[in-house]
């Protein structure tokens, strides 16, 4: 009997984090060798909340890419959950991805990441990743790869992607690949994340919601999908009901936009993704309410799955 445990001769699994400052690329990265969104990403720091599985499969390997919300100073209740989570993750999986993007010179923030996984994960090989490959020339490229390499010490390899169009994602992969151990298949064939559907629906309006927005406010945000039926009507639709939570009064009318336009862009870009995610056509009925201060106070966490 066939199943998705059958696997040929030599082959390799495992799991793969990447770990580097806000805004490297993680995110897009994990996307990209997955092919398909399944982690959201924003140019703001900090975007990614929770790990994400992303399943990569290939005739000779399978690998688990876990992207993790990254290890920061904490400055909230839920800034110090999630760096519990994030050396939890480390300390598990078999190796660790630096990224440093190809046009932002090493620094201290680096550094301090890269001590605290030798801290949390003394044994887990670390390989470097240049990311944003495409945002800098090739003498950068090349100067940022050496910098990455003496930063890592060793033998450790260093490989160049740009997950925006996709340049060496393949070498990536097989670098990758190269460095797990033989093992299993873990999950079937057909599964890219093991993310349930209502997580990632609200991830994607969680996306739109974040677009466009600067300073601490992201940060505020919160999304939680409290329904979704089927339209009685027309049975082709599905109604999602959803929340996005604020912690202040204030903040409402900076997501709502002059005449509520804001939230009608937020509203069509979502349902956009979901309907590509869903394959389905939807209506999405968003509505906002406000949590106070729900980062720093444990049971408001709980109740948003912290
Ligand atoms: N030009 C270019 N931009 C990229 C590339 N990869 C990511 N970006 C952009 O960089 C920003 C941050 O990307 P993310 O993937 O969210 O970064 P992250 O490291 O996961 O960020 P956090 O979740 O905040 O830690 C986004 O605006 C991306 O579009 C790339 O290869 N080239």
């Amino acid at each position: 009997m066939s199943s998705f445990t059958d696997t040929p001769e030599g082959f390799r699994s495992g799991f793969v984090s990447f770990v580097g400052r806000p805004n490297t690329g993680k995110s897009t990265l994990t996307n990209a060798l997955v092919g398909e969104k399944i982690a959201i990403t924003a140019n703001q720091p900090e975007t990614t909340r929770h790990p994400i599985r992303g399943i990569v499969h290939r005739p000779e390997a399978q690998v688990i890419v876990v992207d993790t919300p990254g290890l920061h100073k904490p400055r909230t209740l839920l800034g110090e959950r999630l760096n519990e989570i994030v050396k939890d993750t480390y300390a598990d999986v078999d190796l660790i991805g630096f990224t440093v993007p190809a046009d932002e010179k090493i620094g201290p923030g680096d550094r301090w990441i890269l001590e605290n996984l030798r801290t949390v994960a003394p044994k887990t090989p670390i390989l470097g990743i240049v990311t944003k490959l495409d945002k800098a020339s090739k003498d950068q490229v090349g100067a940022q790869l050496l910098a990455l390499h003496e930063l890592l010490g060793g033998d450790a390899e260093v490989v160049p992607v740009s997950a925006a169009d996709g340049t060496q994602i393949d070498v990536l992969l097989n670098v990758i690949t190269s460095l797990l151990p033989e093992g299993p298949k873990f999950y079937p064939d057909d599964h890219v994340t093991d993310e349930d559907t209502e997580k990632r629906i609200s991830e994607l309006i969680r996306e739109a919601a974040l677009s466009g927005l600067k300073d601490e406010l992201p940060h505020s945000v919160a999304v939680e999908v409290d329904e979704i039926l089927p339209n009685p009507e027309n049975p082709k639709r599905l109604d999602i009901h959803a929340i996005i939570y604020l912690e202040r009064e204030g903040q409402k009318s900076i997501i709502m936009g002059k005449d509520n336009r804001r939230m009608g862009r937020i509203i069509h870009n979502a349902r956009q993704e979901i309907i590509r995610l869903l394959g389905h056509n939807v209506f999405l009925d968003l509505r906002i309410k406000v949590l106070k201060n729900w980062q720093s106070d444990p049971k408001s966490l709980g109740r948003l799955g912290f």
